[in-house]
């Protein structure tokens, strides 16, 4: 789609082009299936006028990873709900069984070139920064397992929502594949939890379940799985009761902060994260952790 390639071509960084320490390829994987890049749109947004709230559902099978495609659709989406001045509250949420989000798509990290791999990261940082600095009310309606980036996509929300089943877990586990989490993941974890539950959820990786998320402040309400999104909309209702331009100052004086210190390092922050995760070693945990999904899988 012409949209989806413009964004792309301008989500190339010039400098990371030209970067000769990050001229190798990755090793290309031979047992990972590439899925299909299906045209299908992978967001679909409900949004009535009369009360100014949008839906976002995610529907990117089997587990909405966020890969560049799934980004870039829901950095579009954002952009053209932020730009108008009638939609006013925003609820994530998924379509799919089970998960809300499996986090980023590993397969954008594996095996794949430094500029691509620069590329998917700057569409990460944009998703971030237009969700965590809207303007709007933002709720995420939990209503499956939500691991590593899918964690960071509802703590970027203004409130969490999550069904309460103990099959679901949710949690910043980067550790676990051998990643580290950014300091703009960290500090949005700290900015809702706490440096002490930060520090032991981040080094240890922990997924928790619904009921330990709840206690530490990782989500904020935890309700039967079936009024997941009824509580998410009454909830909506209650947030648009207060007088927006206080709510909105007071939320960017909360976040803003965190926001400018990626805006002004996201050059040096993208380069981070190519010549970290095209290393060798990096490359190889992240070959385990899929071949162990895959293991505990059969
Ligand atoms: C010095 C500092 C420098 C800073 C450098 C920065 C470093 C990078 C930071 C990166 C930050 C964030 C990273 C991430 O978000 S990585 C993603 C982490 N996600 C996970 O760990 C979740 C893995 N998935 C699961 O646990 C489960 O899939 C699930 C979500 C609980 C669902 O379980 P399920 O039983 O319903 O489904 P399952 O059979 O496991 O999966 C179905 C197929 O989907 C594939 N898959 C699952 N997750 C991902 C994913 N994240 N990316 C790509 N593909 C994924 C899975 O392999 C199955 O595939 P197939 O059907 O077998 O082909």
């Amino acid at each position: 789609m012409a949209w989806r390639a413009a964004l792309r071509s301008k989500a190339v960084i010039p400098a990371l082009l030209s970067c000769s320490s990050h001229g190798r390829l990755c090793a290309s994987p031979t047992f990972i299936t590439q899925r299909n890049n299906s045209t299908s749109p992978k967001i679909k947004v409900d949004y009535d006028q009369t009360t100014g709230v949008a839906v976002m559902h995610m529907q990117s099978p089997p587990v909405n990873s966020l890969s560049l495609d799934f980004l870039t659709e829901l950095c579009i989406s954002l952009e053209k709900l932020e730009m108008d001045k009638g939609c006013r509250g925003l609820i994530i949420t998924s379509n799919q069984p089970k998960v809300f989000s499996a986090g980023l798509d590993i397969l954008e990290m594996y095996g794949k070139s430094p500029e691509h791999c620069g590329e998917f990261w700057k569409v990460v940082q944009e998703m971030w920064l237009k969700l965590y600095g809207s303007n709007m009310v933002t709720i995420a309606a939990i209503n499956g397992s939500s691991p590593a980036g899918g964690c960071l996509l509802s703590l970027t929300c203004d409130y969490r929502i999550m069904a309460d089943n103990p099959l679901y877990s949710i949690g910043l586990n980067e550790t676990q594949l051998g990643i580290v989490a950014p300091f703009w993941f960290k500090e949005t974890m700290v900015n809702t939890v706490g440096h002490r539950n930060t520090e032991v959820a981040l080094q240890l990786g922990l997924l928790y379940k619904p009921a330990e998320a709840l206690k530490i402040g990782l989500v904020d309400q935890l309700v039967p799985e079936d009024q997941v999104f009824s509580v998410a909309t009454q909830t909506m209702t209650k947030w648009l009761t207060i007088p927006e331009h206080a709510r909105q100052i007071t939320k960017s004086m909360m976040r803003n902060p965190t926001i400018d210190k990626l805006r002004t390092n996201r050059e040096a922050d993208i380069q981070n994260f190519v010549s970290f995760i095209t290393k060798e070693s990096i490359q190889k945990s992240l070959r385990m952790y899929m071949e162990m999904l895959k293991q505990r899988k059969a």
